[in-house]
């Protein structure tokens, strides 16, 4: 694991420097593989990321977009991650419609959708169970609990090792989640965390000792590329 953090002045370089990193991995990607896949993650952080994306010329048609999580709630729900994502950056741009492979909410029984969205997956990447196919770039947010994905702590997603989706509840609020294992298949997977609310998870996530169940973003060790991108906010006592 190639593992770097960032420490920018603010909010909005932090979100300069995300747009950046992403359009060179997303050439690179393009370049080498013809394709460029991303895993979008919610909250607010990224919001702004998503909107800079969406003022960029790229070439649409070789741009796939999923989610590593979602809430369990309809499309066009306030707290859909697929709804922020659309109203910010992809309603906006001529981006094919079968490249943008948002999590299914509608078969009231969140493991079904788990299980059919883990299929499109396998499909399109055309792996086979048991295999943890390579996104270009997970991106990723990290909650004031060092939760990342809808990976919240001490709950039993921490505990699926063999599949690439499963369920996740935020209390009793369910959730369609990466696993981490699919999360550290990436090539990169870019941490986006801003404020000083985060500072105490941090310091547990970047300890050299901590329960990484009750810190579940320290699971996250990809085999590519880890960057953490903080504001100074956030970062201010870290030693990286
Ligand atoms: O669905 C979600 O809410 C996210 O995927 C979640 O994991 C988020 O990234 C963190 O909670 C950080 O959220 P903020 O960016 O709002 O701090």
């Amino acid at each position: 694991m190639n593992k770097t953090v960032e420490v920018l002045p603010d909010q909005p370089a932090l979100v300069a420097r995300a747009l950046d990193l992403i359009l060179s991995k997303l050439e690179t990607a393009i370049q080498q593989r013809g394709q460029f896949t991303i895993a979008l993650s919610g909250g607010s952080t990224p919001k702004p990321l998503y909107e800079a994306i969406g003022n960029q010329k790229l070439t649409w048609d070789k741009i796939h977009v999923f989610w590593g999580d979602e809430r369990y709630v309809v499309p066009d729900h306030p707290d859909s991650n697929e709804l922020m994502a659309r109203r910010a950056w992809l309603d906006r741009v001529p981006i094919p419609a079968a490249n943008i492979h948002a999590v299914p909410t509608l078969s009231a029984n969140p493991a079904v959708d788990a299980a059919k969205y883990e299929r499109h997956l396998q499909e399109f990447f055309h792996s086979v169970p048991g295999k943890f196919p390579a996104l270009d770039v997970v991106l990723l947010g990290m909650g004031d609990d060092a939760h990342t994905a809808s990976l919240f702590p001490h709950t039993e997603a921490l505990k699926v090792c063999d599949r690439l989706i499963t369920v996740g509840n935020k209390d009793s609020s369910q959730r369609i989640t990466f696993t981490y294992p699919f999360i550290n298949a990436a090539r990169s997977v870019i941490f986006l965390a801003a404020g000083a609310n985060k500072r105490p998870a941090l310091a547990q996530v970047f300890a050299s000792e901590a329960d990484d169940f009750a810190y579940p973003s320290r699971l996250i060790k990809p085999q590519g590329e880890l960057v953490w991108l903080l504001d100074a906010a956030a970062g201010l006592e870290l030693k990286p």
